[in-house]
């Protein structure tokens, strides 16, 4: 049977063509805003306006595309609009090819520029200096906890969280050797513990090895026959090696959330769909006062804003000195908010809006 693919393959091209048109006209449009913004100081990029459209798209999907697959092509487009307003440099935790990495493409896209930076500090410091624009850094682990590097950092900074991004680690297995050939498999230690069964199961005697990186497990595992790197999938894009087996991890909901930072604060969305972050420090109650941390959440509670994480960290200032770190329902401008940090002020000798983001990305 011959199958006539002509006709169909037609009317695609005929599409192609519209789709084309149309999206150099919507880039037009972007590029005009551009315009706008540079002459008028205004942010290039707007998560908040990013998160209005990947939600209106969403509503407007009638099918047979998945949401998931139309947000993606929307992140590169609104990214393409970003480029041609002005080149962003997006700072993240390195090395190139790691989870930091994957989840500022994520938000990003493929038409920005990429820094990656070797410590937390470097990054905070870049986007202060202006050396970069934005930068994308872990802040919580679902089975490791916080990253408390990121947590201490923000005491001194005042650079604003504009974004959050929850990106599901999975871990895969790359070689250039077939899985019967493998007798060394690299990795950091976590991502070693996280794929221990399937490791054990697979490659019961294959010996693991830490390495500093997943990147760097991979650039071993590309040099070194009969040995295998355990990364994530863009790892083995990036290095060039291929993927023995994907999915590897014992785990299926291992979730990393990541932050924007930037120099300015973002809009509110509205809708619910606001966040906000806050270091409080209680001074002299916290260590004397068991009713001292009540006394900081009720404030909140009273106006109906939400706790959704709370975490405490030495302040090294004084023994026993706290900064509790706080994420709640919410923007920093909306009324009730405002209200609840005024009376909070009152008693609390630190109280510090880190920022206000759209609840998720899409
Ligand atoms: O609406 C804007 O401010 C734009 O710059 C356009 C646009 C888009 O392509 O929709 C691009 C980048 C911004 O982050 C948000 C939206």
């Amino acid at each position: 049977m011959t199958m006539d693919l002509g006709p169909i393959r037609d009317k695609i091209d005929g599409l192609d063509r519209d789709i084309v048109a149309l999206l150099n006209e919507r880039l037009a449009l972007a590029a005009e805003i551009g315009k706008l913004k540079r002459s008028t100081g205004g942010q290039i990029y707007v998560p908040e306006r990013e998160d209005a459209v990947l939600r209106k798209i969403v509503s407007l999907n009638q099918g047979p595309i998945k949401d998931e697959a139309l947000q993606a092509i929307y992140r590169e487009i609104m990214s393409a609009a970003i480029a041609l307003e002005k080149p962003l440099l997006i700072a993240y935790l390195g090395p190139e090819a790691t989870n930091t990495h994957a989840a500022a493409m994520r938000k990003f896209g493929a038409s920005v520029e990429y820094h990656a930076m070797a410590t937390i500090a470097d990054i905070f410091t870049a986007v202060e200096k202006g050396e970069a624009d934005y930068a994308v850094i872990p802040i919580e682990n679902s089975t490791e906890g916080s990253v408390r590097e990121t947590l201490d950092s923000f005491v001194e900074s005042d650079l604003k969280i504009v974004a959050q991004i929850y990106l599901e680690i999975t871990h895969a297995l790359i070689s250039n050797s077939p899985l019967d050939e493998i007798e060394r498999v690299y990795s950091k230690d976590q991502a070693l513990a996280q794929c221990r069964h399937w490791l054990q199961r697979h490659l019961p005697h294959a010996q693991l090895i830490d390495a500093p990186s997943t990147s760097r497990a991979v650039q071993i595992a590309k040099e070194t026959p009969g040995t295998a790197a355990v990364a994530g999938e863009l790892a083995a894009q990036f290095y060039g090696v291929p993927v023995v087996e994907r999915n590897i991890q014992d785990k299926a909901d291992n979730t990393t959330r990541f932050f924007v930072l930037g120099k300015r604060p973002a809009g509110a969305v509205g809708n619910g769909r606001d966040m906000s972050s806050f270091i409080i420090s209680l001074g002299d109650e916290s260590a004397s006062h068991s009713g001292a941390l009540l006394k900081m959440l009720m404030p909140l509670a009273e106006r109906g804003i939400n706790l959704s994480k709370i975490e405490s960290r030495p302040s090294k200032k004084r023994p026993w000195d706290y900064y509790f770190f706080i994420d709640v329902t919410g923007h920093f401008e909306a009324e009730n908010m405002k209200d609840a940090l005024a009376e909070l002020k009152r008693f609390c000798p630190m109280v510090k809006w880190l920022g206000s983001y759209p609840v998720a990305n899409g």
